[in-house]
């Protein structure tokens, strides 16, 4: 009897500021280890988690783990095409890498939307939820605000550590990715079709993903 199984492959990219943590949670995601020493990735890194989505569909991700430094470099519209969703990450413990989350979307909404002209969804990580959670623990209902203004579909505190909150962060970007294919979108250069602000509707089909 044939197989009926439908298959996805997702280029997903992980991208925010020098070591914030973004190989560890690829890490701990796909191999299922961590390792407390860092050693800094030199452009750009792959990694692929295959995921039985439901009965009858396998999504493949293709993680792209972008080095912190790229944002200043001039390769990240190249890294960044035909990508369908992005983990922008920051360190709970490093404010710093916080205020750089709004350049990296502004980056990567400049230099890749869907053939709509919608970004594409992209969900944040504050990550080093392990050693930071009482200092962020204030922040919920300001993590909400910022991620309607800036056009993340959801934020999740996470750890590589502790293996908190990733396999979930990653649910809930593929559930919208898979949303937005219903739209029939194709990345492709901003030149052609200029990016839009995602419409309050959108925002608010996405709450479900909002931690509460
Ligand atoms: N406590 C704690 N440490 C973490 C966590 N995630 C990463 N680290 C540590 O933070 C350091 C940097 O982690 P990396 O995963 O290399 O960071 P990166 O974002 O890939 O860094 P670049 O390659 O420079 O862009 C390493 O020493 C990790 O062990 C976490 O969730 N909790």
């Amino acid at each position: 009897m044939q197989s009926h199984q439908k298959e996805h492959l997702y280029k997903i990219l992980v991208i925010g500021d020098l070591g914030v943590g973004k190989t560890s949670i690829i890490k701990r995601y796909v191999h299922q280890n961590f390792s407390p020493h860092y050693r800094a990735t030199i452009g750009v890194d792959f990694a692929l988690k295959v995921l039985s989505w439901d009965s009858d569909t396998v999504v493949r991700l293709q993680l792209w783990d972008i080095a912190g430094q790229e944002r200043f470099g001039n390769m990240t519209r190249v890294y960044y095409r035909e990508a369908v969703g992005a983990f922008i990450v920051f360190d709970v413990t490093r404010p710093a890498t916080f205020e750089a989350v709004a350049k990296w979307k502004e980056d990567l909404d400049s230099k890749l939307t869907l053939a709509n002209g919608v970004p594409v969804s992209a969900v944040l990580l504050a990550n080093k939820c392990d050693q930071g959670k009482d200092n962020f623990k204030n922040h919920f209902t300001k993590m909400d605000q910022f991620c309607k203004e800036h056009g993340f579909v959801a934020w999740y505190e996470t750890s590589a550590k502790e293996n908190i909150n990733i396999d979930e962060a990653s649910r809930c970007l593929v559930s919208h990715i898979i949303a937005s294919e219903s739209d029939q979108m194709q990345p492709v250069e901003p030149d052609i079709v200029k990016p839009q602000i995602l419409n309050s509707s959108k925002i608010a089909s996405c709450s479900a993903c909002f931690k509460s």
